[in-house]
């Protein structure tokens, strides 16, 4: 009880329990603490304001806003069905910049294995998690920077990243590495398909080498979030834009995540949140910087956020389809074409957008303000 008192009233008391001894928030809320740690508290303007309080959508717009995609056609249809999907996609990504889909080719009983796998992980004990805490190729943490956050997220997290199979089931936790693989491997391939579709949609050509560049570093992100005793104070995952090309996301039932909408469509407008409904077997796409760039802006790359639970804890997993280190990014050459001549975008090396993205404090989009043009200077 003691050691509770002071684990809350002593920043860096908490900080050793969370991040030194390896509790993560799990930690706190296996503790059963009636509220949360100052660190934690965001402030007002970053408060994750329930969405019920607008009334139900509509239900034509439900629909517009969240039926999810078949993919049947796109993965194994006729060129004219295939075109169907691919316009539906694109349509999605211009809009919103996300999409739910189905028949994407990754069998559901693996789905419910990864979600099974996660909470195995996040549910050993604190020595065994801290054995990856300071790993290079599966990281567990809490925060993004936590030195620098001023405020924590309500989540713990394991970041797996692959370069290949030897590599992974050397270094990825021994739960869950080889569910974890088979997943990877399998959602990538549905990943690789939709971003042909989108680049296909931009005109012009990308070969097999650059293909292999713009989206040859995959990683994969699980995220625990552990009831919390205050979720109107804080985030369990902050807003934030993703940093891939497409992100792949597999969510339980629980629900939570919300993305900021890009453009005025379907009944919200540009900047309300939308709730986003967990399907049953489904898996939530969502368009990354990256592809914003190499659009010259036509793909939306949304901001979002998850907000906390007071009575479940919530499991997700994101795939990220990321272009390799020495990649060079900057909108495709047609696009700045179609857009008269105005690119929005410099050109850089991606590696320098992740060393921009991780060791800076980012709220909403500044990480793309990175590679932004004023072209009103
Ligand atoms: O937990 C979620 O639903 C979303 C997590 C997320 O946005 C991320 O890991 O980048
Ligand atoms: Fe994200």
């Amino acid at each position: 009880m003691e050691e509770t008192a002071t684990i809350f009233s002593d920043e860096t008391a908490l900080r050793d329990f969370i991040h030194g001894r390896g509790h993560g928030v799990k930690g706190l809320a296996d503790r059963a603490v009636p509220k949360v740690p100052q660190k934690y508290v965001r402030p007002p303007h970053e408060r994750i304001v329930e969405h019920a309080r607008r009334g139900p959508t509509p239900p034509h717009l439900y629909d517009q806003l969240h039926q999810p995609i078949s993919l049947k056609a796109l993965l194994d249809g006729s060129d004219d069905d295939r075109e169907v999907v691919v316009d539906k996609i694109v349509r999605a990504a211009e809009a919103l910049g996300y999409f739910q889909v189905v028949d994407h080719g990754v069998p559901i009983e693996l789905l419910e294995a990864v979600k099974c796998s996660i909470h195995e992980f996040f549910q050993q004990r604190a020595e065994e998690k801290l054995v990856h805490s300071t790993g290079k190729i599966a990281t567990y943490r809490t925060s993004y920077v936590s030195e620098k956050e001023p405020v924590w997220d309500w989540r713990d997290s394991l970041t797996l990243s692959y370069t290949n199979d030897a590599e992974a089931m050397e270094n990825w936790p021994t739960v869950c590495k080889e569910i974890m693989l088979e997943y990877m491997k399998a959602s990538s391939k549905m990943s690789a398909t939709l971003v042909e579709a989108l680049l296909g949609k931009l005109g012009g050509t990308v070969d097999e080498r650059r293909f292999e560049g713009l989206t040859g570093h995959k990683v994969v992100h699980m995220n625990y979030y552990p009831p919390c005793p205050n979720p109107e104070l804080t985030t369990g995952t902050r807003c934030h834009s993703d940093k891939s090309l497409i992100t792949a996301l597999l969510q339980d039932r629980v629900g939570g995540l919300s993305v900021k909408a890009a453009t005025d469509v379907y009944g919200v407008k540009k900047g309300d949140w939308i709730d986003v409904p967990p399907v049953e077997g489904a898996l939530v796409i969502n368009v990354g910087d990256v592809m914003q760039i190499l659009s010259n802006g036509r793909y939306k790359s949304p901001e979002h956020r998850v907000r906390t639970s007071r009575n479940s804890s919530r499991i997700s997993v994101a795939v990220f389809t990321n272009p390799v280190m020495s990649e060079n990014i900057g909108p495709l050459p047609q696009t700045i074409t179609e857009a008269n001549g105005v690119a929005f975008y410099r050109e850089f090396v991606y590696k320098d957008y992740l060393v921009n993205y991780v060791t800076t404090v980012h709220t909403g989009k500044r990480p793309l303000d990175f590679a932004e043009i004023d072209n009103h200077a």
